[in-house]
């Protein structure tokens, strides 16, 4: 019989030097007050080589602190970006410190866990800020030094500080602190590496000591853009353990200080085929990041946290249990405005994000007698930071501590690294890594709390069972080992010694363990399973009440439901536009889509959301032929169920720009009653009549910057978020546009031909004419790749391909209206 840990929850009281506010705002996280994350954007100074101009800039005024900005692609417009705090090129180390993070110590020694992440474009700053030089020493030794300092203030309070650290090198996890991790073999023969170290620190002289070897171990290489940069995500882990006697609890608090590498552009970084496969592991990892934090925004109830490690790990600071901080890192200039834009925004997609920020105690009482997970090699990886840390009377199974404590890890004998970087550091577990355990714990199962290092419980097992396991799995072991020896009595029992038995033991237990969580994480896919397909029926029902009126649509939302299957593969015509008709192949590979969607549907038995079982490329296609379609209601004036569709094919390409664009503008027509006119029609008119400006007469990028009049006093407030009146902003704006040169639409749109629009019969084939083909032309790769470049993915922080979209514009983003 499983028996459950008690969990109570205890607020200490104010210590010496934390403001009491702190406490205050402790005691409500554990009332589940959400926090949202807190975005500091920082902007470094020019570096020797860099053309000084203002392209990005920082205002603090009484308003408040804002990034302003200077469009990538369309220099008359400049947009104020508001944060949480804004630091320019003149900011010290101390500064961005005291303002932003010493307060959150106060949250660290509480019993939270906080995490802070650097964000940027390669050669932003990150590292500098973060972990700075030793003239100017960043956030990681200060935060050091100053828990060292508030622990030895705190009376009858026995505190113990440890320190992990680890990088994220190529999607797979290092530990930088331990040169050599004990490498063992399970039963069937697979090598695993145990424990990510932990180190307990006493003093910040010994701190420098571990953290100067440490970073020797980190990735580092040499860019055109920097010369030491990082190649990999570095997150440095500090664990304060408070245990009161009195009290009998432990309260823990962790600070995790996260240095992500740099999004990059290939082009600008001149990279060699093996920094591109960094790059690549970089850049990808960035993308799911923006994924993560659309979904996130979204409401989605999947949140695609797996699909990286990056993800996974800082799982707790996007929508868990953290407190977060996002330092935004800015480069200055006109040659970084487009990754500027993209930081940007990613950042202010973040800030939406709320976390539920929970307090993690424990009572001091021993553990039940039959739980081993403590000591066992745990199977897994990497936290399942957003399982609910402890709080009072919750049940043991759910209490979770560690979101990025020093786990114990296994790694299958396949996936120890062999190259000579990876010499006595090995990769801690790859997630793929579970399914290779054997019996009951293949598959996938959610990561858990810190087991051994911490003495926490993450949840129990029953003693029956697992004693029933062991003695099984023991006795086996020793009937092997008898008859291998010829019944040589051996020491300890069954012919095997004490370690033999310890460690059959922990393997057991870690079976066990992973069965159970597997059996967990299946109740809660099942249970999402159920969510979605509640949810869909929902929406089918709702789009055939409204349609009721327009019987010869067929919205592909009905191939949700089998019944429908027939009537839904194959379209009526009539649903298609002129357009459609125009181009059959187009027409049919809609069919196609529609109808290979629903069989692969129904084939999976509805058991995931569409948007899972789909290739990439699937994803595209099945995007492209909602746009169609939404297209088609849009151009009969059919706004409403235009909308849906286009938010339909959102979920398969989240990342396109112009979608969002399309989809804020007809929000914004329907809310206001008026006509929708595609922004970019208006926009395609403009360019046609200015094709004589720009590049033509010699101005640069810079120069066409250097142009613009910013005239502050217009600004609209929109503060509160309206993206109606951002658009409509833009729109006036963009009346005035110019052509640009440079990382303009006008590049892009010569690199990357639209090929639905080859079936046309127009004299201007490669030039972009309908606007809504945009949108399938943000789905379109580019054609032509140069050699060499194609391991590499350059995507923007916000998970797009960084073309400088006008379309998406942030929530609480101002527009500067200008000439
Ligand atoms: N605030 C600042 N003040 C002075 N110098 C700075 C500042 N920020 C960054 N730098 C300098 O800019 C260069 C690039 O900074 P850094 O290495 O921290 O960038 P990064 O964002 O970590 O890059 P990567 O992602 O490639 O690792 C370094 O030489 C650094 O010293």
């Amino acid at each position: 019989m499983a028996t459950k840990i008690r969990i109570a929850a205890r607020l200490r009281p104010n210590i010496p030097g934390s403001p009491l506010v702190a406490c205050q705002s402790l005691r409500s996280s554990t009332t589940s007050m959400a926090t949202k994350i807190r975005i500091a954007a920082r902007l470094r100074p020019n570096i020797p080589g860099e053309i000084l101009d203002d392209a990005v800039g920082v205002e603090n005024d009484e308003n408040g602190a804002f990034v302003t900005m200077t469009h990538p692609r369309d220099a008359s417009q400049r947009f104020k970006f508001p944060f949480s705090s804004c630091y320019g090129p003149d900011s010290t180390q101390d500064e961005l410190y005291l303002n932003d993070v010493k307060p959150l110590l106060d949250v660290v020694l509480g019993g939270v866990t906080v995490t802070v992440f650097a964000y940027g474009v390669t050669s932003s700053g990150k590292t500098h800020t973060i972990q700075g030089t030793k003239a100017q020493p960043g956030i990681i030794p200060r935060v050091v030094r100053d828990i060292f300092e508030r622990s030895r203030a705190i009376d009858d309070i026995e505190v113990d500080i440890s320190v992990s650290y680890m990088e994220i090198y190529k999607e797979e996890a290092y530990d930088l602190l331990a040169p050599k991790l004990p490498i063992r073999e399970d039963a069937s023969g697979q090598v695993f590496v145990a424990h990510l170290s932990s180190l307990p620190i006493s003093s910040l002289q010994d701190f420098d000591r571990v953290y100067a070897s440490a970073n020797k171990r980190r990735s580092t290489g040499s860019t055109n853009l920097n010369h030491s940069s990082s190649r990999s995500h570095a997150i440095l882990t500090l664990q304060v353990q408070m245990a009161d006697r009195v009290a009998d609890q432990t309260v823990t608090g962790k600070i995790n200080l996260v240095d992500l590498a740099g999004s990059e552009n290939n082009k600008l970084t001149g990279n060699d085929p093996s920094r591109m496969a960094e790059s690549s592991a970089i850049n990808k990892s960035l993308s799911v990041l923006g994924q993560v934090v659309h979904a996130l925004n979204q409401g989605a109830s999947r949140i695609p946290y797996r699909n990286s490690k990056l993800t996974r790990i800082l799982q707790d600071a996007l929508g868990g249990n953290a407190v977060g901080l996002l330092i935004c890192n800015l480069a200055p200039g006109t040659k970084f405005r487009q990754d500027t834009w993209n930081t940007l925004n990613f950042a202010s997609r973040t800030k939406e994000i709320e976390n539920k920020p929970v307090v993690n105690v424990r009572d001091n009482q021993p553990a039940p007698k039959a739980h081993f997970a403590a000591l066992a090699p745990q199977p897994h990886v990497l936290p399942a930071a957003n399982v609910p840390s402890s709080s009072h009377n919750q049940p043991a199974s759910k209490a979770h501590f560690a979101a990025l404590a020093p786990q114990p890890h296994v790694l299958p004998a396949a996936n120890v690294p062999s190259s000579s970087r990876q010499v006595g550091r090995p990769s801690l577990l790859p997630m793929t890594a579970a399914s290779k355990l054997p019996g009951p714990s293949k598959g996938r199962v959610s990561g858990f709390g810190a087991g051994g290092s911490t003495g926490f419980q993450p949840f129990t097992i029953a003693p029956g069972n697992v004693q029933k396991k062991i003695r099984s799995e023991s006795e086996n072991a020793g009937d092997r080992r008898n008859s291998d020896r010829g019944n040589n009595s051996g020491s300890g029992i069954l012919g095997m010694t004490e370690e033999e038995i310890d460690e059959r033991i922990a393997r057991a237990v870690e079976i066990e363990v992973a069965r159970r969580l597997e059996e967990r994480e299946r109740r809660r896919e099942e249970e999402e399973r159920k969510e979605i397909e509640k949810q869909l029926l929902e929406v089918v029902q709702e789009e055939e009440d409204s349609h009721r009126s327009t019987p010869d649509v067929v919205l592909p939302e009905d191939i949700t439901r089998p019944t429908t299957s027939a009537t839904c593969s194959s379209l009526p015509s009539g649903i298609l536009t002129p357009l459609l008709k125009r181009h059959e192949d187009l027409d049919n590979e809609l069919k196609r889509r529609l109808a290979e969607l629903e069989q692969k549907y129904e084939q999976n038995s509805r058991e995931v959301q569409l948007a899972d079982i789909l290739s990439p490329t699937s994803k595209k296609k099945t995007g492209r032929a909602y746009v169609a379609l939404a297209r088609a209601h849009s151009e009969k004036g059919d706004l409403q169920v235009a909308l849906s569709l286009y938010k339909k094919a959102e979920t398969y390409v989240p990342d396109n720009m112009k979608l969002k664009q399309r989809i804020l503008e007809i929000e914004h027509a329907a809310r206001n009653n008026v006509e929708f006119v595609p922004m970019s029609r208006k926009k395609s008119k403009k360019k046609a009549k200015n094709t004589h400006t720009s590049r033509s007469s010699g101005q640069t990028p810079t120069a066409d910057f250097v142009s613009v009049a910013e005239s502050s006093g217009h600004e609209p407030d929109n503060r509160d978020g309206d993206p109606g009146e951002n658009l409509r902003s833009s729109e006036r704006s963009g009346q005035g546009r110019k052509k640009k040169g440079g990382l303009g639409t006008g590049s892009r749109s010569r690199s990357r031909p639209a090929p639905l629009r080859e079936a046309t019969n127009s004299p201007h084939k490669q030039k972009r004419v309908a606007s809504d083909d945009e949108l399938e032309e943000e789905e379109t790769p580019p054609k032509k790749q140069k050699k060499g470049k194609k391991t590499a993915v350059d995507v923007c922080s916000d998970g797009s391909d960084g073309d400088g979209d006008l379309g998406w514009l942030p929530s609480n983003m101002k527009v500067v209206e200008t000439k």
